[in-house]
């Protein structure tokens, strides 16, 4: 198989699964879910004009007044009484104006003697502190459009809208195995040879944010059958995912054990540094990714392979990281054939990529807060040069 454009391997890997069916959740539980459907407004925001502040409902032709306070107006109160020429209304931030009010005096600019009101001398147009009706939204407008995520702003707009439940797509199962005779749980004693079985974790943990649930299916011997087995263990899950064992080695298990267990294989090796011995086809309903062992090489084909298809299956309509354009503050070499994703971290001078870009450099990539896309024959990049980053959360 030759070398398959990351575009291309992302496109024919989103075709591989449709998004899940939506469910209905109360709005409490849905943080970070991705809408079904359109959100439109069922109520006006505000109902009517509203006071901004608290002070006195005026007509602002009058002011400085005197006037004379006839009423009270509060949130959540009895709706004050059409003020007449000469009337102001007593009125606290939230609450509806009185008809023919059209400004509010703030209580600070006010002197009230009994009933008896003065403006201080500073001018008060009409409008004046004043949320007008609708001026938020309407019945009937659209808020939120079908496939965006909801975040707490969006579940503050979709609440004032007046939902109390909304469609969103339903939470993933995903699945994860690490493969490798050499790898033990996390803690265990390391005699020389054992290697702690770090990617699940760390996918884990880029999985935290994203409505799924994690099932760890632990470490797997580089064994066909034990593979075989494990994969139809995964089988339920709605994505499985493996590290390790990806590549040609004698060792290197994945693929055979997933043809053994009925899967059917759509790409495999993707033009992408690192990452090239990435895999993904489907075993039964669940679609699987065979991810590279190397911890980078994981992490980077999850950045840009895992998590997308995690929110595209999650009903995201933009499933794929944004890139932005940044200045480098470091040089950088020409690139291969394939397109490399350069671990790196942005500074006050511009970006900074990390001093190893091996593949197993797990202590560089910590340092990393972003990645450089470098696409296949880009010539070396100065100091000062744009390029494209894809930030980390
Ligand atoms: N002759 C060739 N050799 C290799 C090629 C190639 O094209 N021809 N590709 C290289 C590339 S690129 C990569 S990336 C690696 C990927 O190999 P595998 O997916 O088969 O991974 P392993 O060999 O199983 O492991 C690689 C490396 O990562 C360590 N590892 C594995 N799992 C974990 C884990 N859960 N936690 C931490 N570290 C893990 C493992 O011990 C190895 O050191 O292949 C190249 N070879
Ligand atoms: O592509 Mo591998 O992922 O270079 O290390």
């Amino acid at each position: 198989m030759s070398l398959l454009p990351v575009a291309q391997a992302q496109a024919r890997l989103f075709a591989l699964a449709d998004r899940l069916p939506a469910e209905d959740v109360p709005v409490t539980a849905c943080a970070g879910r991705w809408l079904a459907r359109d959100v439109i407004a069922q109520r006006t925001q505000p109902w009517t004009d509203l006071s901004a502040m608290d002070g006195y409902a005026v007509r602002a032709a009058e002011a400085p007044g005197p006037w004379h306070v006839t009423a009270t107006s509060r949130a959540g109160g009895t709706p004050p009484p059409p003020l007449s020429p000469g009337e102001a209304c007593r009125i606290f931030t939230g609450a509806p104006l009185p008809e023919g009010a059209d400004a509010i005096l703030i209580q600070e600019n006010a002197a009230r003697n009994g009933d008896h009101l003065t403006a201080s001398a500073d001018p008060l147009p009409p409008g004046r502190h004043v949320r007008p009706a609708a001026s938020d939204f309407a019945q009937g407008a659209p808020l939120l459009k079908a496939g965006s995520r909801l975040g707490p702003t969006q579940i503050a707009l979709a609440v004032l809208g007046g939902h109390g439940r909304l469609s969103v797509g339903q939470r993933l199962r995903v699945a994860l195995l690490s493969t490798g005779d050499e790898l033990v749980p996390p803690g265990a004693p390391t005699p020389p040879g054992a290697l702690p079985s770090s990617n699940a974790p760390m996918l884990a943990a880029m999985l935290a944010a994203l409505p799924c649930d994690v099932i760890d299916l632990g470490i797997v011997a580089d064994d066909l059958d034990a593979m075989v087995t494990a994969l139809d263990r995964a089988r339920q899950a709605d994505i499985i995912v493996s590290t390790g064992g990806a590549s040609v080695g004698d060792h290197d298990m994945v693929r055979p054990a997933f043809a053994q267990a009925g899967g059917t294989l759509d790409f495999w090796k993707i033009a992408m540094r690192p990452g090239k011995p990435l895999m993904a086809g489907r075993l039964g309903k669940a679609l699987f990714l065979g991810l590279p062992g190397n911890p980078v090489s994981a992490f980077v084909t999850s950045t840009l392979f895992l998590l997308p298809m995690v929110r595209h299956m999650a009903g995201a309509s933009a499933p794929l990281p944004p890139l932005h354009e940044a200045r480098l503050a470091s040089p950088l070499p020409a690139t291969g054939d394939r397109d490399d994703y350069l671990r790196a971290f942005r500074s006050e001078g511009g970006i900074v990529s990390v001093t190893s870009q091996d593949s197993a450099a797990t202590a560089a990539m910590a340092l990393a807060d972003c990645l450089i896309l470098r696409p296949a024959g880009s010539p070396p990049a100065a100091i000062g040069d744009t390029v494209q980053i894809l930030p980390l959360p």
